[in-house]
């Protein structure tokens, strides 16, 4: 998959329904995490810009919102066929953008498909309910309750850089179908995969206006989108310290927040050492640990942590480190500062008196995948989300020590407990404050149809396919009082 960006392209923002160059004049260097060269530039959109696209939004959405639950899906459906009709190219652009391995971003672009076609079966299926007035003390049978689902009106959504595909149909799909107009904000780093992503819904014929595409940075245009009047909902999926300010920026409308995570993995010493390396390697590593739901800290028993830590060294020297086009797994972070940030939390736990198992090497913003062991509750690295191939192991004498651990993080997304005891696995699972524990199994968003939410400081809201459904809807109430 060798990569050719001689050429560089200038892409248009979408905005009612067409491709403009902005009226401001600027444009936004797009750089390859592992190219490190600009490989094309997008459009810095202005407010007056928005402001337009939000009032076009609204008078397409009443238009949208009469059309039936299928007729919508119709549009839905082809932008999936769409997707997989261009999933190489699609693939290809995340690849240079934001450095995942090619198969890796051809899999998000499939599963973004599928997520979407799922979308649309989940909410034809979404029959609504009567209720009966008698069903209440005193009520009568003559009151009858219809709940049905309304949309909320234009939804914003906004995506972080490391799924720029998929964690935006995520939103986007969602919304469509429940009969709202989008307006979407990539993360700058993932504007050129979320042009491309559009240019397949636009071939569907989908009516003007419906959805704009303003890209632009957060720290310019981020504040005016989410304060602004005509937006009635807002997804947002990204950093916590980004969501915290959103959540106070915003009033009075609905906000869905996914953001950062610190998920544990609990090794329990009856734990099948087989599943618990395989888990904590594919959990940790994959794309450079640059998931919300990367395993970032072991919390182990004392009495298999050598032999726990022996073997998750052995097969962390095997890892691929290099580029995506090969498809390492270890892949350079998504830019330098993000290196420096992972690398300053290494050198804090160090000189604190951390074990260097493995690693601790780099090349620019390429870190290799470091095991740090004989982690303590005063280094950074054992609290701080790195987004980055760094694995604190943090040795522990029971089960109830690993979960006070667990719990006295400030994030609560995923955690993972190995035991070969379901009993114990499950008595575990039960006090560790996260939306989701796997027992015997990697943290991980997927399968998409499953609710996925974060306490804490890791979110507000439920993502997942019906879950989307519901925050992109309100309920409707008609009450007929018969004769
Ligand atoms: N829980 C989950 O589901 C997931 C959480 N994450 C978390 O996201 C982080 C990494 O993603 P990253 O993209 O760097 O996250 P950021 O929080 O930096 O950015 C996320 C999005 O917010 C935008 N943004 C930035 N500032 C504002 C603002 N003031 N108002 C509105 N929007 C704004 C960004 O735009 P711009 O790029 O232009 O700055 C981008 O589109 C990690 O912490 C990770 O854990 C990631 C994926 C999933
Ligand atoms: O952005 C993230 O990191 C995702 O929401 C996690 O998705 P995954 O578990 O499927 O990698």
């Amino acid at each position: 998959m060798a990569s050719n960006v001689s050429e560089l392209t200038t892409y248009l923002a979408y905005l009612e329904g067409e491709w403009k160059k902005s009226s401001s004049g600027e444009t936004i260097a797009i750089q390859s995490p592992y190219l490190r060269q600009t490989i094309g530039y997008v459009q810095a959109v202005t407010q007056e810009e928005v402001d337009h696209a939000i009032t076009e939004a609204h008078k397409a959405q009443k238009r949208w919102a009469k059309l039936s639950l299928s007729e919508r899906g119709a549009y839905l459906e082809k932008w999936a066929d769409e997707l997989v009709a261009g999933s190489e190219e699609i693939a290809k652009t995340i690849m240079q953008e934001v450095g995942k391995g090619f198969k890796d971003a051809q899999k998000e672009v499939v599963r973004t498909a599928d997520l979407i076609r799922y979308t649309v079966q989940d909410a034809l299926h979404m029959h609504g309910e009567s209720l009966k007035g008698d069903g209440f003390p005193g009520g009568d049978q003559k009151k009858i309750g219809i709940v049905e689902s309304a949309p909320l009106g234009v939804v914003l959504a906004i995506a972080p850089f490391n799924y720029p595909v998929n964690l935006a149909a995520s939103k986007i799909a969602p919304a469509l179908m429940m009969g709202n107009a989008v307006i979407f904000k990539p993360a700058t780093q993932g504007s050129i995969s979320g042009v491309k992503m559009i240019e397949a819904l636009d071939k569907t014929g989908l009516p003007k206006g419906l959805l704009s595409l303003t890209t632009g940075r957060g720290s310019v245009i981020g504040d005016y989108l989410v304060e602004h009047k005509g937006i009635n909902m807002i997804s947002f999926t990204g950093g916590s310290s980004t969501g915290r300010h959103l959540s106070k920026q915003t009033t009075m409308i609905p906000l869905v927040l996914e953001l950062g995570g610190k998920d544990p993995a609990i090794v329990c010493e009856d734990a099948d050492l087989d599943v618990a390396v395989k888990s904590i390697m594919n959990g940790a590593y994959s794309y450079s640990g640059q998931r919300c739901t990367a395993i970032k800290r072991v919390l182990v028993n004392d009495k298999i942590a050598d032999a726990l830590v022996s073997r998750l060294k052995a097969e962390i020297e095997k890892l691929t480190v290099g580029s995506p086009e090969k498809d390492s797994t270890i892949v350079p972070l998504i830019d330098d500062k993000s290196a420096d940030f992972v690398q300053g939390l290494i050198d804090d736990a160090l000189v604190k008196g951390a074990t260097l198992v493995t690693g601790n090497k780099r090349k620019e913003n390429l870190i290799y995948p470091t095991l740090l062991d004989n982690v303590t509750e005063d280094m950074d690295v054992a609290w701080i989300e790195p987004f980055g191939p760094v694995l604190p192991v943090i040795r522990v004498a029971s089960d109830e020590e690993a979960i006070e651990l667990a719990n006295k993080s400030e994030f609560g997304l995923q955690a993972s407990v190995f035991s070969q005891d379901i009993d114990r696995a499950l008595a575990v699972a039960r006090q560790v404050e996260a939306g989701t524990v796997q027992i015997n199994g990697r943290t991980e968003r997927g399968p998409d149809h499953f609710p996925f939410l974060g306490v804490k400081s890791s979110g507000m809201g439920v993502q997942g396919i019906h879950h989307s459904l519901l925050s992109m809807s309100r309920e409707r109430v008609t009450v007929l009082n018969l004769k």
